[in-house]
């Protein structure tokens, strides 16, 4: 045993595959690639190799580890780790019990196990820190590598899970790698999400095969992935200011209007039929441009275009494909998408297909209202009833501590609609570190801000109002400038909102008035830009 075991680096720790080696490529030619540009742990996982040439080439990749003192792990095989002194043995589920591969490799072998669930994690605590190293958290996303894998992938919520339970099950001494379809588009969005919700654990690398084993050029993927976990930030909007806490003034929400007509930006809609000429016409209203397209084909094009902003609503949903195609373009084109989980957790398919779409991409703003925003922070112990708010949910800590869950967990700038509407901002700037959770912030230290402007029942006589909500935060993210604050640009949307209904309420003569009037205040309000006039306000909780 060479390393000490608090000094292994688990950051970008290579398993290895022999099956998928390019043409012109070797095992050690891969693998010397991966050490030369920035590999800090090799696992050698060869599961159609023959002893005898397992324990040849696992003396060959000892001696490159050696060279670049990088430390090596058998995967499965204690007798071939034990027989050629490798550092350390990784086993899953179906292997070898973990007391006994203590009992066989000594207490210096670094052990790390495959974890997919909490009560593996309170079987590892048990234990304590003489068995278990590290663990190997997945399946994140679907992988081509592993063959017959039986879990469905976990996504970044299935991590923070385990994240959660090593927190709560005091082990500290427990190192995590994510595992399982990571590559360049997701591997930062992971490593940003995945924090425990006391803020105090965060993953501490990420583990891969494909993606240097398969490659032609595995030099340069190795420097690719190197660079995005060393660069420590998601990247939300070219150069749009994430993570502002400074609450805006009148003059801040006067710039941000002054930006969106300037910029009139393209607001792509892939929502509810409902909502679609409600949508388009209050969109037109804030000065942008409405896009209601479901073409898979066209929306990496769309979300290239300078101010294109996605708005995801999920009450009737397009072709799945199509969805999670907008949502990979947007995060790629670094452009704003507002997601709106319509009707969260009222049915076992929405909730799926929902949680299956947010495992899928960051969200730069996620609206919803009570019942929603309750669903998704797991507060709400059931089923919502249909699609819209649950009334009896007015208990202000409760709603606050919602959005503050679903913010944090999602890490994005939560909006929780009624009548008072919560937004609480957990994007922490798009910053990560491996191994350091939010440096110390957890949920609880989020600020929750309320706006307020009376309660404006008629809102709830016209259909598709919370949704073109989600129009005017759209917009108004969208048309920014670079520098742009979004939590501004957020406040100001809700703030403008709530006060042309506020106005509309009072000269309407019914519902179908209402809807009108609502389309003109939106436009007046929008197109005088003075907000010291405006009814609703802000305050921090
Ligand atoms: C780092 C890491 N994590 C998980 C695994 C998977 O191990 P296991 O579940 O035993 O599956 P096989 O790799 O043996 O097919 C791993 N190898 N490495
Ligand atoms: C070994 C293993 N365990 C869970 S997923 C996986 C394979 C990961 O391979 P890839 O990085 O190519 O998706
Ligand atoms: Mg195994």
């Amino acid at each position: 045993m060479v390393f000490a075991k608090e000094d292994v680096d688990y950051s970008l720790y290579l398993v290895t595959d022999s099956g998928m080696l390019p043409e012109g490529t070797t095992l050690c030619s891969q693998i010397e690639a991966g050490l030369q540009n920035g590999v800090t742990l090799v696992q050698i996982r060869e599961k159609e190799t023959d002893t005898k040439l397992f324990i040849e080439e696992a003396l060959e990749v000892k001696k490159l580890c050696t060279k670049y003192n990088v430390p090596l792990i058998i995967n499965d095989r204690i007798d071939v780790a034990m027989a050629i002194k490798a550092d350390g043995v990784h086993v899953g589920q179906d292997d070898m019990p973990i007391p006994m591969v203590r009992n066989l490799v000594g207490p210096d072998m670094i052990i790390g196990w495959s974890v997919g669930k909490v009560s593996e994690v309170e079987q590892l605590a048990k234990w304590g820190p003489q068995l278990v190293d590290y663990i190997g958290i997945g399946t994140l996303f679907p992988t081509q590598t592993k063959k017959n894998a039986k879990k469905i992938p976990m996504g970044p919520q299935g991590a923070i899970e385990v994240l959660n339970a090593l927190e709560s099950n005091n082990a500290t001494w427990c190192k995590t790698v994510g595992i399982g379809g990571l590559h360049p588009d997701n591997i930062q969005r992971v490593l940003y999400q995945c924090t425990s919700t006391n803020g105090k654990r965060s993953l501490d690398g990420i583990s891969l095969v494909s993606d240097i084993m398969a490659s032609t050029d595995a030099a340069g993927s190795t420097k690719i992935l190197r660079a995005l976990i060393d660069d420590g930030k998601f990247k939300f909007g070219n150069d749009l200011k994430i993570g502002s806490y400074i609450t805006p003034d009148v003059q801040a929400i006067h710039s941000v209007l002054e930006q969106v007509s300037h910029n009139r930006p393209l607001i792509q809609h892939i929502t509810n039929k409902v909502h679609q000429n409600f949508g388009a016409n209050v969109t037109l209203a804030l000065g942008s441009s409405p896009i209601m397209s479901e073409i898979e084909s066209e929306v990496g094009e769309l979300s290239r275009i300078p101010n294109a902003t996605l708005l995801l609503n999920t009450g009737s949903i397009a072709p799945v494909e199509m969805v999670r195609a907008a949502i990979h373009a947007y995060n790629e084109a670094q452009r704003p998408i507002v997601f709106d989980p319509v009707g969260y957790s009222a049915t076992t398919t929405r909730k799926s297909l929902n949680d299956s779409l947010l495992s899928y991409g960051q969200f730069t703003c996620i609206k919803g209202n009570s019942g929603e925003i309750l669903g998704l922070s797991g507060l709400n112990n059931g089923n919502m009833k249909g699609v819209d708010a649950d009334t009896s949910h007015n208990d202000s800590n409760l709603l606050a501590k919602a959005t503050r869950i679903v913010a944090f967990r999602f890490k994005t700038i939560a909006v929780c609609t009624g009548e008072v509407d919560y937004i609480c901002d957990g994007t922490f700037g798009g910053e990560f570190l491996v191994s350091q959770g939010t440096q110390g912030a957890s949920v609880d230290s989020l600020t929750v801000y309320t706006v307020q402007n009376g309660n404006i029942p008629i809102m709830g006589d016209i259909t598709a109002s919370g949704c073109s909500l989600g129009s005017t935060i759209a917009s108004l993210v969208g048309g920014l400038s670079p520098e742009g604050s979004v939590f501004d640009a957020i406040v100001s949307a809700i703030l403008l909102y709530k006060s042309a209904g506020k106005n509309a309420s009072l000269v309407c003569e019914g519902s179908g008035s209402f809807h009108v009037k609502l389309i003109d205040n939106l436009y007046q309000l929008f197109h005088e830009n003075e907000p010291s006039k405006w009814s609703a306000t802000l305050q921090k909780v």
